[in-house]
């Protein structure tokens, strides 16, 4: 089989552009004024409280991508903070070498920080939610406990005298400005990363991994860039901490600390950089507007967290995101437009037809499927049916790489098809669908559909980060085929709405676009039409014919027997995992064995 990569000629979307992570920009320009207006008040002690804002927005920017982003709950990051304020201090101070000045030992600390931020972030692919809290936590102790006794290099609990920076930036007002420049850029990359494939990519991971697998992302891989680069941005902060601390001891790195970072994401709100940005201010300023209940302060963290989860509980994010509010329309009615999809899909080399030869799996003592023999052609849609449990979903599975089979075997034309491999099917030009549509509910519609073409890119991590031309180029190409696999399937009109704010009908939809993004060769539907009104499922047969007509082979698992006979061209029935019959609709529905195990007199 030849993988359908031929370019296709895009057409502009319709549509106004979708928002991104850093849109509306006012409020970002106007808690930067507000902040580069400090000094106007000569007043040094806010000097103090803005800088020290901006030094934990340069962490959190970073961290916002592990937690906001991925998910994921890394909650000992002051760890890396440390990790920053004393490499800094100590290449700075001369204790290990010569003395370095402020700036290269700053750059230093970065890329200790990348380093250090890899090896917290590694247990993140085994270990999920709370286990991985753990060990940040455990990692932040380790931190700790090493600065207090590697005395002749940290200082011990005396401590270390934190770095100069030079002129300009050796007053107050000079470490405010430079530390608001390295907010600002941080902001920058770091809402670069979260509008890339890779950004996107994370947040599927986080919301729906199954299908972050079948459109070809690579967890392990994704989450060491990502932590790489939180962990040099919040060594960088460690660094600017110290200076601004001018001395720094073991006991500067708080599990306060730790916390706020944390729940300024958490309060801030998922997938946002504006939200986590106010977190970050409201719990950098809260202390000080309460000084005098600072011995409080950590209760107070724990009754906002509380008072926000239960009042809002998307986060501030959620709060002022104009999607979450804005209305849809009413009587909206899915109307695909099969011509977007001669655009779309193009044209390509046809695929050799994928063949399953008796395929075997067993789940403990339950043979789910029990040599199965089936043939996809391209061009032709293949119905799969049989009663609740035959193992229809299962057949799936292993063709999507979920689940190996004990023997058996699978190929496209000639090629073996690897057993397993989830994320390899994509680039196969193996899409699916799901039996429950797996979406991410605070992305655009716009944005699931985009997941679909991550295996598309070829745009690197560096890329991305700086929005380099070819990024740019990449991205545009991919929303414009975005909404035309929208307007394919009938939804080009909800590309802007939260995908969470859809219809049960509207999703089964979406996740064909999304399937659609990479031009399958294969597509396989697991119950599209499940949950369907008798005319959105008449629309879905001749949207699945239309894409069989552009030379894919579709495999359609349904209960809907009408929608099967009318649209498909062989239908294959399984009965307790074996093969009960095989042929096309007309003698399907005649055959004895069937109509008595499955479609009834
Ligand atoms: N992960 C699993 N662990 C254990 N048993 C499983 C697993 N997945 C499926 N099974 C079992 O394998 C058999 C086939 O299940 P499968 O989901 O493939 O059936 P199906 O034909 O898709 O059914 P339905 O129409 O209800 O979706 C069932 O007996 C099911 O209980």
């Amino acid at each position: 089989m030849s993988a359908t990569t031929d370019t296709v000629p895009l057409r502009a979307g319709i549509l106004p552009k979708v928002a991104g992570p850093l849109s509306p920009l006012w409020p970002f320009l106007l808690l930067l004024a507000i902040a580069a207006a400090v000094p106007l008040t000569g007043n040094a002690y806010w000097g103090l409280i803005a800088t020290r804002m901006a030094i934990y927005w340069v962490l959190v920017t970073g961290l916002n991508l592990i937690v906001g982003y991925a998910g994921q709950l890394a909650i000992g990051y002051v760890a890396l903070l440390s990790v920053g304020a004393y490499t800094t201090s100590v290449l700075a101070a001369g204790n290990v070498a010569a003395p370095l000045p402020a700036f290269a030992a700053l750059g230093c600390a970065g890329v200790v920080g990348a380093v250090f931020g890899v090896i917290v972030g590694l247990p993140a692919l085994r270990l999920r939610t709370f286990y991985f809290a753990m060990t940040t936590l455990g990692f932040a102790t380790i931190v700790n406990q090493i600065t207090l006794a590697w005395q002749d290099v940290t200082g011990g609990g005396i401590g270390i005298t934190g770095p100069e920076m030079p002129a300009p930036f050796d007053t107050t007002w000079g470490l405010l400005y430079l530390c608001l420049g390295f907010a600002v850029v941080c902001t920058w990359l770091t809402a670069n990363v979260a509008r890339s494939r890779f950004g996107r990519a994370l947040v599927a991971v986080r919301d729906a991994e199954v299908a972050a697998e079948a459109s070809g992302i690579r967890k392990p891989r994704l989450l060491v860039l990502v932590f790489m680069l939180a962990g040099a941005l919040a060594a960088i902060a460690g660094g600017l901490f110290a200076t601004l601390q001018t001395y720094i001891t073991p006991d500067a790195f708080t599990f306060d600390l730790s916390l706020l970072f944390f729940i300024a994401i958490l309060i801030g709100g998922r997938g946002s950089i504006l939200g986590p940005l106010l977190g970050t201010v409201i719990l950098t300023l809260l202390p000080e507007i309460a000084a005098p209940l600072a011995s409080w302060s950590t209760s107070l963290y724990a009754v906002l967290l509380l008072v926000i989860v239960l009042a809002m509980p998307g986060g501030i994010a959620a709060m002022i995101d104009p999607r979450s509010r804005r209305k849809l329309p009413a009587n909206r009615v899915i109307a695909p437009r099969a011509e977007a999809l001669d655009t779309l899909l193009g044209q390509r080399t046809v695929p050799e037809p994928m063949r399953l030869l008796g395929i075997v799996l067993a789940f403990g003592g339950v043979r789910a499927i029990d040599g199965v023999d089936l043939t996809v052609a391209p061009g032709q849609v293949h119905g799969l049916i049989g009663p609740n449990g035959s193992g229809k979903t299962t057949t799936l599975n292993v063709i999507s790489g979920y689940y190996r089979p004990e023997s058996g075997g699978m190929a496209i034309g000639a090629a073996p098809l690897p057993a397993g491999d989830p994320e390899g099917r994509a680039a196969l030009r193996i899409a699916r669908t799901f039996q429950t549509p797996r979406l991410i509910g605070e992305a655009s519609v716009l944005e699931n559909v985009m997941i679909g073409g991550t295996v598309d890119g070829t745009a690197g991590f560096a890329e991305a980060l700086f929005s380099l031309p070819r990024q740019r180029a990449e991205e545009r190409d991919l929303e414009a085929r975005a909404r035309l696999a929208l307007a394919a399937v009938g939804l080009a009109d909800l590309a802007g709405a939260r995908a969470d704010r859809l219809q049960h009908s509207e999703l089964r939809f979406m996740e064909i676009a999304r399937a659609l993004m990479l031009r399958p060769s294969f597509l396989l539907l697991d119950e599209p039409a499940a949950g369907l009104s008798t005319e959105e499922i008449r629309r879905l047969g001749a949207l699945v014919r239309a894409i069989s007509r552009h030379g894919t082979g579709v495999l359609l698992v349904e209960h809907h027997a009408d929608l099967i006979f009318d649209i498909c061209d062989q239908v294959t029935v399984l009965n307790l995992g074996k093969v009960l019959a095989a042929g096309t609709p007309a003698e399907i529905r005649v055959h004895k064995e069937v109509v008595s195990a499955y479609l009834g007199a």
